[in-house]
């Protein structure tokens, strides 16, 4: 990582990624003081894992605008792309060389389109892109998943409910990334006393797991509005027992923040019944997957939603909370604001560009509010874009937004 990060490390990324109380890894901050002393702009490298389907599309958009708000801001980014996923598998032989991910640990920041495709659904378990993308978040460390749902005033007609309920919705869904079921063992196949055939997988968490994503939850909540949901299944889940009960121990280190616990069926159902009681929700790793998709249908689409993945150590990673859409793929049809938007939040939370970040946020509002929509998001009387010409138009955003404050 480079120029003057440590410096710039901003409120958001300082509590976020030392929020745990460590020190950043010692390594890590020698190869920040280095490569700032190596050159008069800040640089920084960065790993582009374009992947399957619509991964690549929008991949590229978000690439162009994070050069050129770097141009503006004097950020130099250096880029490399590696190949992940079903890519990995064509070009490689697996879903997550180690070239990738040393490419990935040896960057200051990671970027991902997405993963998977018919093409390779019915490999086996180690052969999947999904494989690749799990052994990418448990190589990176990245155990703590923040996927903001933000009903934004110009989509709020692009939203399937109602504009009472869908109308100033702002969620930050805190899911755990690294543990669960997703990585629990045992799993596998077999079969049963009776000789039939089963299929197992284990839901597990520790109690330090537990910890240090409920300390993240904590913090964000207490920079947000003081309001945390812990959605689990404890009536049931011996695993979401531990989480409870840890959750509720760790609320006495955060007085100032509202707690509150709900079963994840039920929070299933508040979402779409009544989602502006939510603020900050704390879950597990797969309860965090489904309800954050159903958390963007509440903002007009899945296509909005980015997402930051960090942990102690090492890059962070960024990257739409959608998959590859196969039934687009290649077709001009993706939104890529998702991704440009998680460019936002790499600066934000991974480079500590803060005012990077903002630029790229304004520009997608920009872009919105001068009526640019993809067709998941498309509603009676703007302009319909495809994937290319909506990276075009926030490209326009940015430099629009320049020349206004050059003007002032
Ligand atoms: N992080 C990742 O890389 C993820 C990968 N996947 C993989 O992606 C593949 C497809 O999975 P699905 O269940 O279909 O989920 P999906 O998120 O890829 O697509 C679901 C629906 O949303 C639409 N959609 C998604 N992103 C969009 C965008 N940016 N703009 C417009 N429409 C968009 C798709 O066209 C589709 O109709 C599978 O192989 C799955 O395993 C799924 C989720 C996350
Ligand atoms: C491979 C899946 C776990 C990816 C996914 O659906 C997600 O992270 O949202
Ligand atoms: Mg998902």
């Amino acid at each position: 990582m480079a120029a003057a990060v440590q410096a710039n490390l901003s409120r958001a990324f300082e509590t976020l990624i030392l929020g745990s109380r460590r020190p950043v890894h010692p390594r890590r901050w020698a190869r920040i003081r280095c490569s700032a002393a190596a050159s008069p702009l800040r640089s920084y490298s960065i790993t582009l894992l374009p992947g399957d389907g619509i991964g690549p599309e929008v991949v590229s958009v978000a690439k162009d605008v994070l050069s050129l708000v770097g141009s503006l801001q004097g950020i130099e980014f250096r880029f490399r792309e590696v190949p992940v996923g079903g890519a990995a598998l064509d070009s490689m032989g697996v879903p997550l060389p180690d070239e990738t991910l040393a490419a990935a640990k040896e960057s200051d920041a990671v970027l991902l389109g997405a993963i998977g495709g018919y093409k390779w659904d019915a490999n086996e378990k180690h052969l999947k892109p999904e494989t690749g993308l799990l052994q990418l978040r448990a190589g990176l460390g990245v155990f703590a998943n923040l996927r903001p749902a933000t009903v934004l005033p110009q989509l709020v007609d692009s939203s399937t409910l109602k504009k009472e309920v869908a109308e100033g919705v702002d969620i930050m869904v805190v899911r755990e990334l690294t543990g669960g079921i997703y990585f629990g063992k045992p799993r596998g196949f077999g079969s049963n006393d009776r000789g039939e055939d089963i299929g197992f997988n284990t839901e597990v968490y520790s109690a330090p797991e537990i910890d240090r994503i409920a300390r993240v939850a904590f913090e964000v909540a207490r920079k947000r509005h003081g309001k945390l949901c812990s959605v689990d299944k404890a009536n049931v889940l011996e695993a979401s027992m531990l989480w409870r009960k840890r959750v509720n121990v760790l609320a006495s280190e955060f007085p100032d923040v509202e707690l509150s616990h709900m079963y994840v069926d039920n929070a299933a159902m508040q979402l779409i019944r009544n989602p502006k009681q939510f603020d900050t929700i704390v879950t597990n790793n797969i309860f965090g997957d489904i309800l954050s998709d159903e958390a963007s249908m509440l903002t007009g689409s899945i296509g909005m939603l980015p997402s930051a993945s960090i942990g102690d150590l090492g890059p962070g990673l960024f990257e739409p909370i959608h998959g590859s859409a196969p039934d687009i793929a290649g077709q001009d049809k993706a939104n890529p604001l998702a991704t440009v938007l998680s460019a936002a939040m790499l600066l934000r939370y991974g480079l500590g560009e803060e005012e990077a970040a903002k630029r790229i946020e304004a520009a997608v509002i920009n872009t919105l509010n001068r009526g640019f929509r993809t067709g998941d998001i498309y509603s009676g009387g703007m302009t319909l874009v495809g994937c290319k010409q909506m990276g075009e138009e926030v490209l326009r955003s940015v430099k629009t937004e320049e020349q206004v404050a050059a003007l002032h």
